[in-house]
Protein backbone atom coordinates (compact mmCIF):
# COMPACT_ATOMS: atom_id res chain seq x y z
CA UNK A 1 0.00 0.00 0.00
CA UNK A 2 1.24 3.01 -0.52
CA UNK A 3 1.63 5.69 1.86
CA UNK A 4 -0.65 8.71 1.16
CA UNK A 5 0.23 12.30 0.54
CA UNK A 6 -1.80 15.58 0.85
CA UNK A 7 -5.46 16.53 0.83
CA UNK A 8 -8.09 14.36 -0.73
CA UNK A 9 -9.21 15.04 -3.86
CA UNK A 10 -11.84 17.78 -3.86
CA UNK A 11 -12.71 16.65 -7.72
CA UNK A 12 -13.72 13.01 -6.17
CA UNK A 13 -14.95 14.07 -3.03
CA UNK A 14 -16.16 17.47 -2.21
CA UNK A 15 -14.79 19.50 0.13
CA UNK A 16 -17.69 19.04 2.66
CA UNK A 17 -17.20 15.18 3.10
CA UNK A 18 -15.83 13.15 5.08
CA UNK A 19 -14.10 13.63 8.46
CA UNK A 20 -12.29 17.47 8.82
CA UNK A 21 -8.61 16.84 9.39
CA UNK A 22 -6.76 19.67 9.10
CA UNK A 23 -6.72 20.68 4.93
CA UNK A 24 -8.24 17.18 4.34
CA UNK A 25 -5.04 15.69 4.86
CA UNK A 26 -4.19 12.30 5.89
CA UNK A 27 -3.27 11.45 9.69
CA UNK A 28 -0.18 11.13 10.91
CA UNK A 29 -1.06 7.49 12.27
CA UNK A 30 -1.65 6.78 8.50
CA UNK A 31 1.35 8.01 6.81
CA UNK A 32 3.88 7.16 9.38
CA UNK A 33 6.58 10.08 9.34
CA UNK A 34 5.24 13.58 8.85
CA UNK A 35 8.20 16.36 7.33
CA UNK A 36 5.09 18.78 9.12
CA UNK A 37 2.37 18.10 11.51
CA UNK A 38 -0.57 19.82 12.27
CA UNK A 39 -1.35 18.94 15.92
CA UNK A 40 -4.15 20.41 18.39
CA UNK A 41 -4.39 21.57 21.86
CA UNK A 42 -7.48 21.28 23.21
CA UNK A 43 -6.69 23.35 26.34
CA UNK A 44 -8.21 26.87 27.56
CA UNK A 45 -7.86 26.36 31.53
CA UNK A 46 -5.20 29.26 31.52
CA UNK A 47 -7.66 31.92 30.50
CA UNK A 48 -8.72 35.08 31.93
CA UNK A 49 -11.10 36.37 30.56
CA UNK A 50 -13.59 34.36 27.93
CA UNK A 51 -13.09 30.71 28.01
CA UNK A 52 -14.20 28.25 24.94
CA UNK A 53 -10.26 28.38 23.42
CA UNK A 54 -10.31 24.35 23.94
CA UNK A 55 -12.89 24.33 20.77
CA UNK A 56 -10.52 26.09 18.46
CA UNK A 57 -8.59 22.93 16.87
CA UNK A 58 -12.08 21.04 15.64
CA UNK A 59 -13.13 24.99 14.61
CA UNK A 60 -9.91 25.71 12.38
CA UNK A 61 -9.98 22.08 10.98
CA UNK A 62 -13.33 22.39 9.83
CA UNK A 63 -12.70 25.77 8.40
CA UNK A 64 -9.58 24.79 6.39
CA UNK A 65 -11.67 21.96 4.20
CA UNK A 66 -11.76 25.06 1.58
CA UNK A 67 -7.99 25.38 1.42
CA UNK A 68 -6.02 25.06 -1.97
CA UNK A 69 -2.77 22.27 -2.56
CA UNK A 70 -0.97 25.80 -4.41
CA UNK A 71 0.04 28.82 -2.73
CA UNK A 72 0.34 31.22 -5.11
CA UNK A 73 1.30 34.18 -2.79
CA UNK A 74 4.97 32.29 -2.12
CA UNK A 75 4.29 29.82 -5.32
CA UNK A 76 4.58 26.79 -3.20
CA UNK A 77 2.77 23.62 -3.40
CA UNK A 78 3.42 22.38 0.56
CA UNK A 79 1.67 18.94 0.21
CA UNK A 80 3.52 18.05 -2.10
CA UNK A 81 6.93 19.62 -1.83
CA UNK A 82 6.81 17.34 2.00
CA UNK A 83 4.64 15.00 4.03
CA UNK A 84 2.08 16.88 5.98
CA UNK A 85 -0.02 15.49 8.21
CA UNK A 86 -2.76 15.87 11.32
CA UNK A 87 -1.36 14.77 14.15
CA UNK A 88 -4.54 14.65 16.04
CA UNK A 89 -5.13 16.63 19.43
CA UNK A 90 -2.93 16.59 22.19
CA UNK A 91 -4.97 15.74 25.17
CA UNK A 92 -4.28 17.75 28.34
CA UNK A 93 -5.74 17.92 31.75
CA UNK A 94 -8.39 20.18 32.04
CA UNK A 95 -8.08 20.69 35.58
CA UNK A 96 -4.53 20.76 35.92
CA UNK A 97 -2.36 23.87 34.27
CA UNK A 98 1.04 22.46 35.61
CA UNK A 99 0.35 18.90 34.63
CA UNK A 100 -1.26 20.22 31.18
CA UNK A 101 2.07 22.33 30.14
CA UNK A 102 3.96 19.29 31.06
CA UNK A 103 1.64 17.18 28.62
CA UNK A 104 2.08 19.20 25.95
CA UNK A 105 6.20 19.58 26.49
CA UNK A 106 6.20 15.81 26.26
CA UNK A 107 3.89 15.19 23.87
CA UNK A 108 5.37 17.78 21.31
CA UNK A 109 8.67 16.61 22.33
CA UNK A 110 8.07 13.09 21.09
CA UNK A 111 6.10 14.56 17.36
CA UNK A 112 9.65 16.52 16.81
CA UNK A 113 11.80 13.13 17.67
CA UNK A 114 11.63 11.99 14.18
CA UNK A 115 12.64 15.86 13.01
CA UNK A 116 8.96 16.96 12.24
CA UNK A 117 8.30 20.44 12.83
CA UNK A 118 4.52 21.39 14.39
CA UNK A 119 2.29 23.65 13.77
CA UNK A 120 0.22 23.54 16.97
CA UNK A 121 -3.63 25.15 16.70
CA UNK A 122 -4.72 26.24 19.87
CA UNK A 123 -6.12 26.01 22.43
CA UNK A 124 -5.11 29.33 24.94
CA UNK A 125 -1.94 31.39 24.89
CA UNK A 126 -0.84 29.15 27.90
CA UNK A 127 0.54 26.23 25.67
CA UNK A 128 2.88 28.51 23.39
CA UNK A 129 5.01 27.83 26.79
CA UNK A 130 5.22 24.08 26.36
CA UNK A 131 6.17 24.42 22.91
CA UNK A 132 8.48 26.84 22.98
CA UNK A 133 10.45 24.76 25.38
CA UNK A 134 9.94 21.69 22.87
CA UNK A 135 11.35 23.88 20.44
CA UNK A 136 14.42 24.90 22.33
CA UNK A 137 15.03 21.28 23.71
CA UNK A 138 15.87 20.60 19.92
CA UNK A 139 17.51 24.04 18.44
CA UNK A 140 18.64 25.51 21.42
CA UNK A 141 17.11 29.12 22.40
CA UNK A 142 14.79 29.87 19.37
CA UNK A 143 14.00 33.45 17.90
CA UNK A 144 10.47 34.90 18.76
CA UNK A 145 8.13 36.33 16.44
CA UNK A 146 4.95 37.23 18.74
CA UNK A 147 2.17 38.57 16.88
CA UNK A 148 -0.50 39.30 19.45
CA UNK A 149 -2.73 42.31 20.60
CA UNK A 150 -1.08 41.78 24.19
CA UNK A 151 2.27 41.17 25.61
CA UNK A 152 1.76 38.15 27.59
CA UNK A 153 4.98 39.10 29.24
CA UNK A 154 2.68 39.61 32.57
CA UNK A 155 4.65 37.94 35.70
CA UNK A 156 1.01 36.16 37.43
CA UNK A 157 -2.83 36.05 37.33
CA UNK A 158 -4.26 35.40 40.74
CA UNK A 159 -0.93 34.04 41.53
CA UNK A 160 -0.90 31.59 39.11
CA UNK A 161 2.22 31.22 36.96
CA UNK A 162 0.93 29.50 34.17
CA UNK A 163 -1.19 31.61 31.85
CA UNK A 164 -2.34 32.62 29.12
CA UNK A 165 -1.09 36.55 29.79
CA UNK A 166 2.35 35.08 30.90
CA UNK A 167 4.14 32.38 28.87
CA UNK A 168 6.71 34.44 27.49
CA UNK A 169 7.79 36.01 30.64
CA UNK A 170 8.14 32.41 31.82
CA UNK A 171 9.89 31.25 28.64
CA UNK A 172 12.53 34.37 29.02
CA UNK A 173 13.04 33.26 32.44
CA UNK A 174 13.71 29.46 31.52
CA UNK A 175 16.51 30.82 29.02
CA UNK A 176 14.38 29.28 25.99
CA UNK A 177 14.15 32.22 23.82
CA UNK A 178 16.84 34.33 21.78
CA UNK A 179 16.58 37.44 23.26
CA UNK A 180 18.43 38.87 20.78
CA UNK A 181 15.64 38.46 18.23
CA UNK A 182 12.29 38.53 20.01
CA UNK A 183 9.61 40.84 19.21
CA UNK A 184 6.19 41.32 19.69
CA UNK A 185 3.89 42.33 16.07
CA UNK A 186 0.16 43.63 16.36
CA UNK A 187 0.17 44.94 19.73
CA UNK A 188 -2.48 47.28 21.18
CA UNK A 189 -5.03 48.28 23.76
CA UNK A 190 -5.00 49.67 27.18
CA UNK A 191 -2.48 48.34 29.87
CA UNK A 192 -2.10 47.48 33.72
CA UNK A 193 0.55 50.28 33.94
CA UNK A 194 3.70 51.69 32.15
CA UNK A 195 5.45 49.13 34.00
CA UNK A 196 4.21 46.35 31.69
CA UNK A 197 6.13 48.04 29.12
CA UNK A 198 9.08 48.55 30.99
CA UNK A 199 9.28 45.37 32.37
CA UNK A 200 8.69 43.91 28.90
CA UNK A 201 11.51 45.65 27.85
CA UNK A 202 13.88 44.58 30.08
CA UNK A 203 13.14 40.98 28.89
CA UNK A 204 14.44 41.90 25.85
CA UNK A 205 11.42 42.29 23.69
CA UNK A 206 10.90 44.76 20.55
CA UNK A 207 7.76 45.87 20.08
CA UNK A 208 5.74 46.48 16.57
CA UNK A 209 2.61 47.88 17.36
CA UNK A 210 -0.39 48.00 15.17
CA UNK A 211 -0.11 51.45 14.56
CA UNK A 212 3.36 50.87 13.27
CA UNK A 213 2.14 48.24 11.09
CA UNK A 214 -0.41 50.88 9.51
CA UNK A 215 2.38 53.46 9.62
CA UNK A 216 5.30 51.61 8.15
CA UNK A 217 3.45 49.01 6.04
CA UNK A 218 3.58 45.44 5.91
CA UNK A 219 6.84 45.53 3.53
CA UNK A 220 8.87 47.33 5.71
CA UNK A 221 7.91 45.53 8.88
CA UNK A 222 8.53 42.36 7.63
CA UNK A 223 12.25 43.74 6.08
CA UNK A 224 12.73 44.86 9.52
CA UNK A 225 11.62 41.55 11.42
CA UNK A 226 13.72 39.52 8.72
CA UNK A 227 16.94 41.55 9.40
CA UNK A 228 16.72 41.26 13.46
CA UNK A 229 16.26 37.62 13.15
CA UNK A 230 18.82 36.42 10.82
CA UNK A 231 19.28 32.91 10.27
CA UNK A 232 18.31 31.77 14.18
CA UNK A 233 15.91 29.09 14.57
CA UNK A 234 12.72 30.95 14.86
CA UNK A 235 9.81 29.91 16.44
CA UNK A 236 6.29 31.72 15.16
CA UNK A 237 3.87 32.33 17.86
CA UNK A 238 0.06 33.75 16.55
CA UNK A 239 -2.53 34.61 18.67
CA UNK A 240 -5.43 35.44 16.53
CA UNK A 241 -6.82 38.17 18.70
CA UNK A 242 -3.48 40.06 16.72
CA UNK A 243 -6.23 40.75 14.26
CA UNK A 244 -9.06 43.26 14.79
CA UNK A 245 -11.99 41.76 16.04
CA UNK A 246 -13.77 42.55 12.77
CA UNK A 247 -11.54 40.15 11.29
CA UNK A 248 -11.08 37.61 13.90
CA UNK A 249 -14.56 38.44 16.47
CA UNK A 250 -14.46 34.36 18.14
CA UNK A 251 -12.00 35.10 20.33
CA UNK A 252 -11.62 35.72 24.39
CA UNK A 253 -9.59 39.08 25.14
CA UNK A 254 -10.95 40.94 21.70
CA UNK A 255 -8.96 44.87 21.73
CA UNK A 256 -9.96 47.31 18.90
CA UNK A 257 -7.72 48.77 16.86
CA UNK A 258 -5.73 45.38 15.20
CA UNK A 259 -4.64 44.11 12.24
CA UNK A 260 -6.69 42.67 9.38
CA UNK A 261 -6.13 39.15 8.27
CA UNK A 262 -4.08 40.85 4.95
CA UNK A 263 -1.81 42.71 6.75
CA UNK A 264 -1.03 39.77 9.03
CA UNK A 265 -0.68 36.97 5.78
CA UNK A 266 1.11 39.75 4.05
CA UNK A 267 4.02 40.12 7.20
CA UNK A 268 4.06 36.53 7.59
CA UNK A 269 4.99 36.16 3.23
CA UNK A 270 7.55 38.80 3.89
CA UNK A 271 9.22 36.25 6.61
CA UNK A 272 9.85 33.89 3.92
CA UNK A 273 13.42 32.76 3.92
CA UNK A 274 13.80 32.53 7.53
CA UNK A 275 14.61 29.27 9.29
CA UNK A 276 11.32 28.58 11.07
CA UNK A 277 11.09 25.53 12.94
CA UNK A 278 7.52 25.70 14.05
CA UNK A 279 4.16 27.81 14.83
CA UNK A 280 1.67 27.76 16.61
CA UNK A 281 -1.69 29.77 15.98
CA UNK A 282 -4.14 29.99 19.25
CA UNK A 283 -6.77 31.83 20.99
CA UNK A 284 -9.71 31.09 18.17
CA UNK A 285 -12.86 30.45 20.68
CA UNK A 286 -15.38 29.52 18.22
CA UNK A 287 -18.62 30.00 20.50
CA UNK A 288 -17.57 33.72 20.35
CA UNK A 289 -17.43 33.59 16.06
CA UNK A 290 -19.47 34.39 13.10
CA UNK A 291 -19.90 32.45 10.02
CA UNK A 292 -16.66 31.12 11.42
CA UNK A 293 -14.89 34.64 10.33
CA UNK A 294 -11.84 34.12 12.66
CA UNK A 295 -11.85 30.14 12.12
CA UNK A 296 -11.62 30.72 8.30
CA UNK A 297 -8.75 33.36 8.72
CA UNK A 298 -6.93 30.93 11.74
CA UNK A 299 -7.10 28.10 8.86
CA UNK A 300 -5.51 30.39 6.26
CA UNK A 301 -2.72 31.56 8.96
CA UNK A 302 -2.07 27.88 9.58
CA UNK A 303 -1.71 27.21 5.71
CA UNK A 304 1.21 30.33 5.18
CA UNK A 305 3.37 28.90 8.31
CA UNK A 306 2.82 25.92 6.46
CA UNK A 307 4.14 26.81 3.33
CA UNK A 308 6.89 28.83 4.83
CA UNK A 309 7.83 25.12 6.21
CA UNK A 310 7.50 23.88 2.59
CA UNK A 311 9.53 26.57 1.05
CA UNK A 312 12.49 25.34 3.57
CA UNK A 313 12.21 21.76 2.33
CA UNK A 314 12.42 23.12 -0.98
CA UNK A 315 15.65 24.41 -0.78
N1 LIG B 1 -5.09 36.54 24.87
C1 LIG B 1 -4.00 36.36 25.56
N2 LIG B 1 -3.12 35.46 25.23
N3 LIG B 1 -3.72 37.11 26.65
C2 LIG B 1 -4.57 38.15 27.07
C3 LIG B 1 -4.42 38.50 28.52
C4 LIG B 1 -5.07 39.81 28.74
C5 LIG B 1 -5.45 40.10 30.18
O1 LIG B 1 -6.09 39.27 30.82
O2 LIG B 1 -5.14 41.17 30.65
ZN1 LIG C 1 -3.85 38.17 22.82
ZN1 LIG D 1 -1.75 35.90 23.56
Amino acid sequence: MSVPRGPVDSSRVPRFAGPATFARLPRLDEVGHADVAVVGVPFDSGVSYRPGARFGPSAVREASRLLRPYHPGLDVSPFAAMQVADAGDIACNPFDIREAVETVEEAASGLMEAGTRLVTIGGDHTIALPLLRAAARRHGPVALLHFDAHLDTWDTYFGAEYTHGTPFRRAVEEGILDTEAVCHVGTRGPLYGKKDLDDDRRLGFGIVTSADVMRRGVDEVADALRQRIGNRPLYLSIDIDVLDPAHAPGTGTPEAGGLTSRELLEILRGLAGADLVGADVVEVAPAYDHAEITSVAASHVAYDLISLLALKEEK
